[in-house]
């Protein structure tokens, strides 16, 4: 293991009757990042989280999480993570105060330090208000605020979160963020799995594409979206033959084509160098240009790159 890795995957390989759930993947997550696996529906992500939280067992490969082998410390394992699921797994008919005080004892922490934990969490998620109410009645955003103060609890080394904003408005969702956000800062890894690429763009330090059990492409979401190096530029003029022919010897210039936004030029170095001097040579030709939009790529142009399909949006 790597000096600040907090967990590390190699070769990891799982199948279910037949089903090739995970086909060989190794990674690692450093200490304090936020690490997003991000892919579709079927990925594989559920299932990595499962056997990374010892919650499925170990089929082959190596999986180590804050220092432990996840197949022989299962144990130590738990001790040091915090999981918050997919699904909604609250006790129905439990308060919100004894949905986490339930918990504090499953892990034994002190009755006062348990008390003044539920407190503190409690208000993190903007939740203390509610503290007497069943969690039956909470909204669908509350309780995955619950599932987080609750996963928080044990103050994980490693907090690791399925689809933690599936289903949920933007709003709540951004709220959602911000509380990941702050839990890092205070010192917690995250893993989480996603299939917004909003999401992955916005929260992680590093995000690994995942598609049919396997790694596409790791990387931060800066240098993901720079690699592809696929700027587009739209150019609206009053004569789109003539404005061609006045770009031919832009070298940067992958190509030309039409576009209902006007003029669609791809360009293989960094757009924003290159749009000052397509405009002047467009002017220069006596072409006038009625709008210029730089377009940079986006996770999803990301996603579509590196797995040839677009994810479609099966949430909220
Ligand atoms: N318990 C199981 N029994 C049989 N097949 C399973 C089981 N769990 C998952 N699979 C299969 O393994 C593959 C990966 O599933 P997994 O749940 O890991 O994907 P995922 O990326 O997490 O997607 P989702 O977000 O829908 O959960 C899928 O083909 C799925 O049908």
């Amino acid at each position: 293991m790597g000096e600040g890795d907090i967990i590390e995957v190699h070769d990891l390989e799982h199948t279910f009757d037949g089903v090739e759930a995970v086909r060989g993947i190794s990674f690692t997550v450093r200490r304090g990042e936020i690490f997003s696996f991000l892919g579709p529906n079927g990925a594989g992500k559920s299932t990595t989280i499962n056997i990374l939280t010892t919650l499925l067992p170990l089929q082959k490969g190596t999986v180590r999480v804050a220092g432990y082998d996840v197949a022989r410390e299962a144990p130590e394992v738990r001790k040091a993570i915090g999981i918050v699921f997919q699904e909604d797994v609250l006790d129905r008919d439990l308060t919100v105060w004894e949905t986490m005080e339930f918990h504090g004892r499953l892990y034994a922490i002190p009755r006062e330090e348990r008390r003044r934990g539920i407190e503190d969490l409690l208000r993190i998620v903007e939740l203390d208000a509610k503290r007497d109410e069943r969690t039956k009645n909470l909204s669908g955003g509350m309780k995955r605020r619950l599932q987080i103060a609750r996963g928080l609890m044990t103050r994980p080394e490693v907090l690791f979160l399925d689809e933690p904003t599936q289903g949920l408005d933007p709003q709540t969702r951004m709220r959602i963020w911000e509380y990941i956000r702050e839990v890092n800062r205070a010192g917690t890894t995250i893993f989480l799995t996603t299939h917004y690429m909003e999401e992955a763009d916005m929260l992680s330090d590093r995000i690994s594409i995942i598609d049919y059990g396997k790694i596409v492409v790791s990387g931060t979401p800066e240098t993901l979206k720079n690699a592809l190096g696929e700027d587009v530029v739209y150019l609206e003029t009053a004569d789109d033959r003539r404005a061609r022919e006045s770009l031919r010897d832009i070298r940067e210039i992958r190509s030309i084509s039409e576009s209902p936004r006007g003029l669609s030029i791809t360009i293989s170095a960094d757009g924003s160098h290159c749009l000052p001097r397509i405009v002047d040579k467009v002017r220069g030709a006596g072409v006038g240009i009625s709008s210029v939009n730089l377009k940079k790529p986006t996770m999803d142009d990301v996603f579509v790159h590196y797995t040839g399909r677009e994810l479609r949006d099966t949430g909220a």
